[in-house]
């Protein structure tokens, strides 16, 4: 039996340019930060959809991590992708196989922001692919301000496997999105909603932990961010081997 449960943690991936001239993955380090900071073992993933059963086998918790980008709305049914639509394939292709096999493990899983998207995607939702071209009276769901700061409220569904990891009723939260969760899938719930309507957090009802917020909990801009990672890590160590 492990001692700390092993958390796969996926990373982004970047073209040659900056950091390389040869293609690099990134990710901010307080992904993994807040991972230990709740009693896990971060490990990142690489790209390797061919490795996603292996990756599977040896994980006990999978983190699905946000980015610049966008899922391809092909994957939703969502008809042709809005200007504004930033695709990346193959970290798409790597995280959706990951997803998939982990919800047919039944493994925890929790996305933030765009994998609280491909989560959603991947039990059956659809996306709002730009919030601004879709809701009247939008909050800037893109903050103007650090991320280190709050960008809006959300209320926090009562009942909720959500509700019960932050204990409370409503949080503030960054915000860096231009997409947003449309309609859940079956056996999904919405668990948090901002001012204007945009959903910011799915869950499934029917996995024992199938958690996505679309804001960002890693940075702890409010107290009850770091209890979402205490929570996933929890289910975790429960599932662990
Ligand atoms: N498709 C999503 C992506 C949202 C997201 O993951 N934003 C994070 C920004 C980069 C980072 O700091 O991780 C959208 O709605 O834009």
């Amino acid at each position: 039996m492990r001692t700390l449960p092993l958390i796969g943690v996926t990373l982004d991936a970047e073209q040659p340019g900056g950091y390389s001239k040869l293609p690099w993955y990134a990710l901010r380090q307080n992904y993994f930060e807040s991972v230990a900071r709740a009693g896990g073992l971060p490990i990142a993933l690489p790209h390797a959809p061919e490795l996603a059963e292996q990756y599977l086998d040896t994980i006990d918790g999978l983190l699905v991590t946000g980015g610049a980008f966008d899922v391809d709305p092909s994957l939703y049914g969502g008809g042709p992708a809005h200007p504004t639509v930033a695709l990346k394939q193959g970290r798409t292709a790597f995280e959706l196989a990951m997803v998939r096999g982990a919800l047919e493990r039944d493994m925890p899983i929790l996305g933030i922001c765009g994998g609280q998207q491909l989560l959603a995607v991947a039990l059956g939702g659809t996306l709002i692919q730009h919030i601004p071209d879709s809701v009247p009276d939008a909050l800037a769901h893109e903050q103007p301000n650090p991320r280190t700061e709050p960008g809006h409220e959300v209320a926090i569904a009562p009942g909720t496997l959500l509700a019960r990891a932050v204990g409370g009723a409503r949080m503030a939260v960054n915000s860096a999105h231009h997409q947003a969760v449309e309609r859940t899938g079956p056996d999904t719930v919405v668990n948090a909603v901002a001012p204007d309507g945009v959903i910011e957090g799915i869950e499934s009802t029917r996995h024992r932990f199938a958690l996505g917020v679309q804001w960002h909990p890693e940075y702890a801009v409010d107290a009850a961010d770091q209890s979402i990672l205490d929570a996933f890590v929890a289910a975790c160590r429960r599932a662990g081997r």
